[in-house]
């Protein structure tokens, strides 16, 4: 009876710290919820950093929507993507609507050998930001050895996913660090915050991503560059296939507004409020939950997809 008291003591002393600890961890991510969307900032942007924005992938999604808050900023803007027919579209959009100069480079980051030329057609230009935003993902989540055509697959996730940022950052980087000033968005997701399995090599792309985020960043500030890793869970875009925003599906503009709202501000975000909210949810899980429910929800999400598939 003895020997309990002190056993009792120390959890007495090991909840009341982990309760402290939990509610310390709430009332900050609250208080930063608060000062970036409740206070509000400026954009954090503009042509001051270099006249020109650069997004890959934005003729679609949330690239098109980076693109358009750059050029609403006042910057002029380079969209890279593969058609040239949807490049030219959306710039004449992008010149139209917000009176920017738009320059346009049809490049498929699938491939390793498109990046003479996208320094060549980057020549001479000041670029002040750099939106690493092409990304592609799987059809519908696999186990790893039943993804179709795996050995391709691989190859052009990894060009796309961590390849692109690599080089598109080596591309533009040095320029920035001489004018000591620049900005590079980098998209990667709320799967690269956490391991999803079945989605195992889009969701490692996206880790990759976020760790070069937060290693660039730490290596450059002192040179006056600002580094990002976006970390958003669902948007409605061609890629997540979800037609209908809710909720906790956002439209890429709206996701895209709320956050451009945190650059400058924070190096890591889901960008955007309930984004946020269900980050820090995800992240108090402990591992082997969120994994048993992950894996739960890829599976149910598979059958649904192989099911209908079948059907068809
Ligand atoms: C709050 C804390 C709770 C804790 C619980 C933890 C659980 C673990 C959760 C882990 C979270 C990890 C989140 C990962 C986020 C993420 O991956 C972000 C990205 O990077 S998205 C891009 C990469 N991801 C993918 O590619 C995923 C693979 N894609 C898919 O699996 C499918 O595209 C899809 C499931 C999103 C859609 O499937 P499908 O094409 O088969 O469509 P459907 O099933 O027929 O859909 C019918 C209907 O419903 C709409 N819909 C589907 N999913 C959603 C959703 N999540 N929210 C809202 N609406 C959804 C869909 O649009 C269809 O509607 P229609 O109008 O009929 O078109
Ligand atoms: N949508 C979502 O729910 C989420 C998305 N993300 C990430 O956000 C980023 C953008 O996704 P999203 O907006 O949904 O994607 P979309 O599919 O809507 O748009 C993709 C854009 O990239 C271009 N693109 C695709 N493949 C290539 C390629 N091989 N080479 C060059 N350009 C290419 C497309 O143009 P074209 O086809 O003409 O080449 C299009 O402009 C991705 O990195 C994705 O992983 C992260 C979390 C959630």
């Amino acid at each position: 009876m003895e020997s309990a008291l002190p056993a009792a003591g120390f959890l007495y002393w090991v909840g009341a710290g982990t309760v402290a600890y939990l509610a310390l961890r709430i009332s900050y991510s609250l208080f930063m919820a608060f000062r970036v969307w409740g206070l509000g900032h400026g954009p954090g942007v503009g042509p001051e950093l270099g006249e020109w924005a650069v997004v890959t992938g934005g003729t679609d999604g949330i690239g098109k929507s980076y693109a358009e808050e750059l050029a609403k900023c006042g910057m002029k803007v380079v969209l890279i993507s593969r058609s040239q027919d949807k490049l030219n579209e959306v710039s004449r959009e992008i010149r139209e609507k917000f009176k920017v100069e738009t320059k346009t480079i049809a490049a498929d980051f699938a491939s390793e050998d498109i990046y003479d030329k996208i320094k060549t057609s980057l020549e001479g230009l000041k670029i002040g930001v750099l939106v690493n935003n092409v990304g592609i993902s799987y059809e519908y989540p696999e186990y790893f050895l039943e993804i179709p055509d795996l050995d391709n697959t691989i190859k052009k996730m990894l060009n796309v996913n961590i390849l692109s940022v690599c080089k598109m950052t080596h591309l533009v980087l040095p320029g920035m660090v001489e004018r000591s000033k620049g900005v590079i968005l980098n998209i990667s997701s709320a799967s690269g915050m956490n391991p999803f399995p079945l989605l195992t090599i889009y969701s490692a792309t996206k880790g990759f991503v976020d760790f070069f985020s937060q290693c660039i960043h730490e290596e450059y500030k002192s040179k006056g560059i600002f580094v990002q890793s976006v970390l958003p869970f669902f948007v409605a875009t061609k890629m997540s296939k979800i037609r209908k925003p809710s909720l906790t599906v956002p439209t890429s503009e709206a996701y895209v507004k709320s956050a451009m709202k945190t650059v400058g501000l924070k190096t890591r975000t889901n960008g955007y409020p309930i984004h946020s909210l269900m980050g820090t949810i995800v992240c108090m899980l402990p591992s082997s939950l969120y994994l048993k429910l992950s894996m739960y929800r890829g599976k149910s999400i598979r059958a649904r997809y192989l099911k209908k598939a079948k059907k068809n």
